[in-house]
């Protein structure tokens, strides 16, 4: 099992925080502050921010912050960094403070993706009250659920996370847009944690540096709350509702404002990974999910 326990936070640009702190409230259900240093933090449980919203240009995601369970399997993570000439670079005690940590060490990934590697993040235990009443994200030890990743140097990627992040294959999904034509891979891992995967790696690029980021909300009900407010505030839809297969999660997809997708979701599964078996599935869902909903006004 990876030393990672789990996704902690994502770090996103925009050029106008105000877009982020809207769609965060009035959409996400989700608290804001703003965040020590400059930036939006936005808030879904106990912890003072999940996402890290920061002003600039262009939109677009801009890191992963993974999360080690205390000190010495931090520094033996970076040990194994240098053993495998894996450049990093830790950080000032700034971006510590911004990231409400006590250390960081940045990397990438062959394909350019940034990760944060933290330990021992910060708590005030303030209560999450979602300014839209009822939602529950389902977080703690499980992290803030998963992140899609672009990886067109694929098999270079899909080493640097077995081999040096030491994640693990959940299953595996071989895309044929064209039933004829070549599969574009998709890779969905797991570490420290039950959630079905924290991360997974697609093989083709996007222009905003990540495929999607998903949050899990603990009743279906709050699913269809949300979609709600995503036709309220005119938010366009990227697929529509569905389950998938490998996962059973049951869930929407919607554009965020820094131009990636956020997948809204309820019901995933949380495997014992002793027990597991990794597979390949060849159907995206077991209903729904049209992803051509993306290119109409949803
Ligand atoms: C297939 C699948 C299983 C579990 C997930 O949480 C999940 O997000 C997916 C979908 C993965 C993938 C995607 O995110 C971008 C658009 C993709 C490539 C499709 O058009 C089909 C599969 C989709
Ligand atoms: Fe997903």
């Amino acid at each position: 099992m990876s030393e990672i326990r789990a996704l902690s936070y994502f770090v996103a640009q925009i050029d106008d925080l105000h877009k982020w702190r809207d769609y965060a409230e009035n959409v996400l259900g989700m608290m804001t502050s703003e965040a020590p240093g400059g930036g939006l933090y936005i808030k879904m449980d106990n912890r003072p921010f999940r996402m890290l919203v920061v002003e600039g240009a262009p939109d677009r995601y801009l890191a992963s912050g993974w999360e080690l369970g205390s000190k010495p399997a931090f520094d033996a993570l970076l040990e194994k960094l240098s053993s495998k000439q894996v450049a990093f670079e830790l950080q000032s005690a700034e971006f510590c403070h911004q990231r409400g940590v006590n250390e960081a060490a940045v990397l990438f990934d062959p394909c350019g993706n940034r990760h944060e590697l933290t330990w021992g993040y910060l708590s005030d235990c303030e209560p999450f009250v979602s300014p839209q009443g009822v939602p529950r994200f389902l977080t703690g030890d499980m992290g803030l659920g998963h992140t899609v990743l672009p990886a067109p140097d694929f098999d270079a990627c899909a080493a640097f996370y077995r081999d040096v992040l030491g994640f693990a294959i959940s299953d595996i999904f071989n895309f044929r847009p064209d039933p004829n034509g070549p599969a574009i891979r998709i890779h969905f891992m797991h570490c420290g944690n039950a959630r079905h995967h924290s991360l997974a790696i697609a093989e083709y690029d996007v222009p905003s540096k990540c495929v999607h980021v998903m949050v899990e909300v603990d009743s279906m009900t709050e699913v269809g709350r949300a979609h709600d407010r995503r036709v309220a505030h005119k938010v366009p839809l990227s697929a529509t509702l569905g389950q998938h297969l490998n996962d059973q999660m049951t869930s929407f997809y919607m554009k965020t404002p820094s131009g990636f997708d956020l997948e809204y979701g309820w019901g995933g599964l949380q495997v014992d990974w002793d027990k597991h078996t990794a597979f390949e599935f060849t159907k995206v869902s077991i209903w729904g999910h049209d992803f051509g909903a993306g290119q109409q006004e949803g």
